[in-house]
């Protein structure tokens, strides 16, 4: 008799941070259960990374059992009056014609046991019921997040008014350590923008899931993974809340990591400095800064007298505003942009990178001492499994929750102080946090509790590990079903 199938299909949104971890769960899904195989969907025309192609084709040979498809494009027009995550939202909601095609046709020839998506798809949520395949959420960021967004349905529901107008208003969402309100994640700020309406829809959502597989591990956000489990964040489901996987933490394979021009020097100008001695700065894929505040950088920097690795991407323009994609891809000279001589200045003790370093070699490398991070979620798990301690420093997205986690619950940061409205942070803070983290005694307890961490990372993926108990739960369900 011919075996059926089975298949599990996952569909990560734009923008390569969230692709990432979407194939390394594939990859720990592989590893642990080889009788699946599993396709990932992947959109074109929006966020796309310059390097998604050399990625793919590195994880296809090294996983055969990982098929990708790339949709067609799909072209959307961004304008000014909308924000970035309106269109993009609305991208993702174009796809859906290819995502119906892609599950019938997979469905022919095998059972789906489960759709594994990111929050930002929840469009395809409704297309995989029609087919009857269970649908599960991939979520990205840490349960204390995924506490807060499931919540956030029940404090709209309270309130009339937008977020960004709540001046001096906390929010507390189970879990979770208070937060400004006007500190909440860019795309639920405003009730003006089409996105906000997106995010409820999509977070009303979670709690409709067979099940949210999250990258963190129980160990690391205990308060949040509490809550999340136990329900209290979905009250709309009480008492029988979707069940919750923490299965992290799943970061970038170092070897299959995108490689920049210059990787090489970065790695090697690592191995002549001496042990736990440099500060790495680097604000993900997507992290970029104006003239003005990379030139605070570079002074505070100068002053510390620290040894220094730092990426640093094309600057934004101001007068474009909060609507312009971070990062934005593009040749510059480094010399244009930071103070005049600051490189030739510090260069027996300091490296300026363009754009990109190899992060996760660099975080493992061991004359890092010290990691100023955008808070992205994946740049802390990073950190936390290399055992390094950070400079919390959120720019976007759901950063400042990342932030206060790093910060308040697992204390393996210290926070920069930004200006109010626009984030900027001074010289002399940049200055002063960097020699607490990597001179004081407050740093030394952070370097302690990094290093607890990096084991406690280590062991939950172990063979008796909290998250590897997690995944065979997952896939012991979709084995009886
Ligand atoms: O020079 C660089 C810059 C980035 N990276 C890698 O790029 C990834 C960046 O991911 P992340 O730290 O999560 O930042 P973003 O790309 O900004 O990620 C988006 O997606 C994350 C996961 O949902 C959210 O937590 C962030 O807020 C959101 O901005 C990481 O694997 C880094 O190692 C490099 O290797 N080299």
């Amino acid at each position: 008799m011919e075996e059926t199938t089975t298949a599990i299909v996952m569909y990560p949104s734009p923008g390569i941070g969230h692709i990432i971890s979407m194939v390394e769960l594939a990859k720990l899904v592989i590893h642990h259960h080889q009788n699946f195989s599993i396709t990932i969907l992947l959109t074109t025309g929006f966020f796309d990374n310059p390097s998604i192609d050399s990625y793919i084709n590195r994880i296809s040979t090294s996983h055969p059992s990982i098929t990708f498809h790339r949709f067609p494009t799909v072209t959307v027009t961004h304008s000014d009056k909308q924000t970035m995550a309106a269109t993009a939202f609305h991208f993702i909601k174009s796809n859906s014609v290819n995502v119906d095609s892609k599950l019938r046709q997979i469905s022919q020839t095998a059972v789906i046991k489960s759709f594994i998506i990111d929050l930002f798809c929840t469009s395809a949520m409704e297309i995989a019921s029609q087919f009857g395949i269970p649908v599960y959420y991939f979520f990205t960021s840490g349960a204390a997040m995924l506490s807060l967004y499931s919540y956030f349905p029940k404090i709209h529901a309270e309130t009339t008014v937008s977020f960004r107008d709540m001046v001096g208003v906390e929010i507390v969402a189970p879990g979770n350590a208070a937060l400004s309100a006007v500190l909440m994640p860019e795309p639920v700020l405003d009730r003006e923008d089409p996105a906000y309406w997106e995010m409820l829809y999509f977070c009303e959502h979670l709690s409709t899931a067979k099940g949210v597989l999250v990258n963190t591990f129980r160990e690391l956000e205990v308060a949040a993974v509490k809550a999340v489990e136990d329900g209290a964040c979905f009250p709309d489901r009480e008492p029988s809340p979707p069940p919750v996987f923490c299965i992290g933490p799943l970061i970038a394979d170092a070897q299959q990591q995108e490689e920049a021009t210059g990787s090489e020097d970065c790695l090697s100008w690592l191995d002549k400095q001496p042990s736990r001695s440099v500060v790495y700065l680097c604000f993900g894929s997507r992290g970029s800064f104006s003239v003005a505040q990379l030139k605070e950088i570079a002074e505070g920097l100068e002053r510390t007298g620290h040894k220094f690795l730092w990426v640093v991407k094309r600057p934004i323009q101001e007068h474009l505003g909060k609507n312009q994609v971070h990062g934005t891809a593009g040749e510059f000279e480094l010399g244009s942009v930071l103070p005049s001589g600051f490189i030739e200045r510090t260069k027996e003790r300091g490296l300026v990178v363009r754009s990109w370093a190899p992060q996760v070699e660099v975080l493992s490398h061991e004359s890092v001492g010290g990691f100023v991070s955008h808070c992205g979620w994946n740049s802390v798990l990073e950190g936390v499994v290399a055992g390094v301690p950070m400079i919390a420093w959120p720019l976007y997205a759901e950063q400042h929750v990342n932030r206060n986690v790093m910060v308040e619950d697992m204390k393996v940061a210290v926070a920069v102080e930004q200006r109010e409205g626009n984030g900027f942070v001074s010289g002399e803070e940049v200055e002063k946090k960097i020699r607490e983290l990597m001179q004081s005694e407050r740093g030394t307890e952070i370097r302690e509790m990094s290093l607890k961490f990096k084991d406690m990372a280590r062991d939950a993926l172990g063979e008796f590990g909290s998250s590897t108990k997690a995944l065979s739960n997952l896939v012991q369900t979709w084995n009886n079903n």
